[in-house]
């Protein structure tokens, strides 16, 4: 008995799994944890049989003097950990880099010839094939080599090829179109690492592989090329095994009409049934909208992009698809090029909706309804997750681009003594408006948290459970007005250059200015600091008293919830500290452009972070102005 493989976890193995444990702890979801126990367990299960032959026929051999000594099929208690600890390692590795992974918008249909990608794929698919296949039959070769020289690497090439060669033909999609970065990075780090710790093993003399049994071709001084390649090899099965699983869960939770109900831990059966799902059978004009999504969301918004990262399933889908909507009827409205194009944009996003909830919604008639927007928007648009949302908010959304509209009409005429017709006049107009264009928007991304609560359809709610949904709705819809006050806050230049204010009259007159020349002078005049101040302090004042709500939100959806509200409200600290500071708010570009103010990534990732675990609890700005 002894102690050196045992010593070998303890300085190599366990602290990074440790380290990677602690820093994946808030990230990892109950689908994560399912995933890593089902490789782990199919690793440990595929190569104990494997493994125990290696050892009964010598050719790896452990000193006895070197483990603990408690041994099943023959190999070492410290041996059987090492499987479970490389799968695990590799697996929160690649958990890790693949958050922000939406693997539905990796597949595709490749079965229609007329898309030359498609005979693209196809070829690289094949190709990959005929790699493993020739890897896996290289075993024969490796069996005839004189002296059994090359028993190793035809073990390993037997065992793991056809797997590979399995996992290739299955996952192929994404394994081909996922950045590099997401599939090699988890492979390369880990297998480079393990090279060293073999070595160091190696040379100990921890394990041997004995000398009949070896090609006899090292690496670099101490690695054999077998080690060499059997941990490329196991680090590949592990990074392929995880991207089958999670391409046949992107079908699960893609396609509501082949699988109603997402389990919460999908059956193998299942997974397996999505997995060998005919590419033909895809649904593609839905994987297309949720790609334009996706696009749309990564371009337009960091914060949300960020926070929709920490949402996983059906749920985050919806998100990211709400959003585009939202996005989509905002910029309509926005880069209309007078208001009748606005008005006529909302009229028809007004009919597209009526057309959505009304009870005869056949596909003949949302097409009709669709068939005005440009395709990018028309794809978007028709995901819209109806049979999880109110109509209500989205009308009252529409309605608070109205509004905006009311700007338009001043677009090129800055009115001189004409102040009345700047929509928001008072802080209750303000307050109007934000309610339509955010709390609104509050209000439908807390119904999908509902409609996607795990368990949902099957629980009967409690009437505290009602007290406390509603309790969050009233607090979601406020915080929604937090977000839109520091929104206006941030905008003031880039608004003013469009020709709006959305400043309120009367808090502009306190401070000697009005909404004109905040335009004129693209937010420059004297008061606007001020005012800009006073509406981020109102913003502070109502997000400090609903962000205690987001804790009684389903736990499932807290931290998301939580990251998208603590990365928006932190551009208001930004503008803050930028005011304390006397700065300019807006930032300069190279070429002298302002820009409104953000939240610098590394700031963003850790308030992220901070929000996530909950550690965080955003800081309330100090007061220096009165509030209205
Ligand atoms: C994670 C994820 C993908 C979330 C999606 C959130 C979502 C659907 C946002 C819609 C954004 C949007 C384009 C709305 C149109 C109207 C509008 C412009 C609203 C303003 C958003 C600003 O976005 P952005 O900065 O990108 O816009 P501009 O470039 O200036 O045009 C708003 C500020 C409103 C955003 C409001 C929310 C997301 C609501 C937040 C509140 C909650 C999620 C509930 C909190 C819960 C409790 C219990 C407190």
């Amino acid at each position: 008995m002894g102690l050196d493989y045992a010593w070998i976890h303890l300085i190599f193995t366990i602290p990074p799994a440790v380290i990677l444990t602690i820093i994946l702890r808030p990230l990892v979801t109950k689908i994560d944890l399912y995933k890593i126990v089902f490789l782990v367990s199919v690793a440990v299960i595929y190569t104990i049989p494997w493994d125990s032959y290696l050892i009964h026929t010598k050719v790896w051999t452990y000193p006895p003097h070197g483990i603990l000594g408690p041994t099943l099929c023959e190999i070492p208690l410290e041996e059987l950990f090492f499987f479970v600890i490389q799968t695990y390692m590799t697996s929160l590795l690649y958990i890790l880099v693949n958050k922000p992974t939406v693997y539905l918008t990796y597949l595709f249909d490749d079965t229609d010839p007329r898309k030359s990608h498609v005979q693209y794929f196809r070829w690289r698919k094949r190709l990959g094939q005929v790699f493993f296949a020739c890897f896996t039959l290289s075993s024969y070769y490796f069996s005839t080599l004189p002296s059994s020289k090359g028993t190793y690497l035809a073990l390993i090439c037997v065992w793991a090829g056809p797997v590979v060669f399995a996992l290739w033909s299955l996952a192929y999609q994404p394994l081909l179109t996922l950045p590099r970065s997401k599939t090699w990075l988890p492979i390369i780090l880990p297998t480079a690492y393990l090279w060293i710790v073999d070595t160091i093993a190696l040379l100990r003399g921890t394990w041997t592989i004995e000398s009949g049994t070896k090609v006899g071709l090292q690496m670099w001084p101490g690695l054999e090329v077998e080690e060499a390649l059997f941990f490329l090899v196991t680090n590949t099965l592990v990074v392929f095994g995880l991207t089958a699983f999670e391409n046949a869960l992107a079908v699960v939770e893609a396609f509501p009409d082949k699988v109603p109900v997402v389990p919460t831990f999908p059956s193998p059966s299942l997974l397996m049934q999505a997995l060998f799902l005919s590419p033909a059978e895809y649904d593609t004009s839905r994987i297309n909208g949720i790609r334009e999504a996706l696009k749309n969301l990564s371009a337009k918004s960091r914060s949300f992009y960020l926070a929709s990262s920490i949402f996983s399933g059906r749920l985050r889908l919806d998100l990211i698809l709400l959003y585009a909507f939202c996005r989509v009827g905002d910029d309509l409205v926005d880069n209309a090029g007078s208001a009748e194009e606005a008005e006529r944009w909302i009229s028809h996003l007004t009919v597209f909706l009526e057309t959505s909830y009304s009870a005869d919604h056949s596909k003949r008639k949302l097409d009709e309804a669709l068939a005005p927007f440009p395709p990018a928007s028309r794809a978007i648009l028709a995901l819209l997750p109806t049979q999880a949302l109110p109509s209500q908010p989205l009308f009252s959304l529409l309605e608070g681009f109205t509004s905006d509209v009311d700007f338009s009409r001043l677009k090129g005429k800055v009115p001189n003594k004409e102040a009345a017709r700047f929509p928001i006049k008072t802080a209750s107009d303000l307050e109007i408006y934000a309610s339509r264009v955010a709390s609104t928007v509050a209000e439908l991304c807390l119904h999908l948290v509902y409609h996607h609560e795990p368990g949902s359809n099957t629980k009967q709610n409690s009437f505290s459970s009602m007290s406390i949904r509603d309790r969050c709705l009233k607090n979601g819809a406020k915080m929604g007005l937090a977000l839109q006050y520091t929104n206006i806050a941030r905008d003031v230049y880039v608004d003013a250059r469009d020709g709006r204010c959305y400043l309120p009259t009367d808090w502009l007159r306190e401070q000697g200015t009005t909404p004109e020349q905040v335009i004129e002078t693209h937010g420059r005049a004297d008061g606007v600091a001020e005012t800009r101040k006073r509406l981020l302090d109102n913003a502070f004042a109502i997000y400090k008293e609903s962000r205690g709500a987001i804790e009684d939100l389903p736990q499932y959806a807290r931290a998301g919830i939580r990251v998208a509200v603590e990365s928006y409200m932190e551009i208001g600290r930004v503008l803050v500290e930028k005011m304390a500071a006397g700065g300019p708010l807006e930032e300069l570009s190279g070429s002298g452009r302002r820009n409104r103010a953000s939240v610098p990534k590394p700031r963003r990732l850790l308030v992220g972070w901070g929000a996530l675990t909950g550690r965080r609890s955003g800081a309330i700005p100090e007061k220096q102005v009165k509030t209205g």
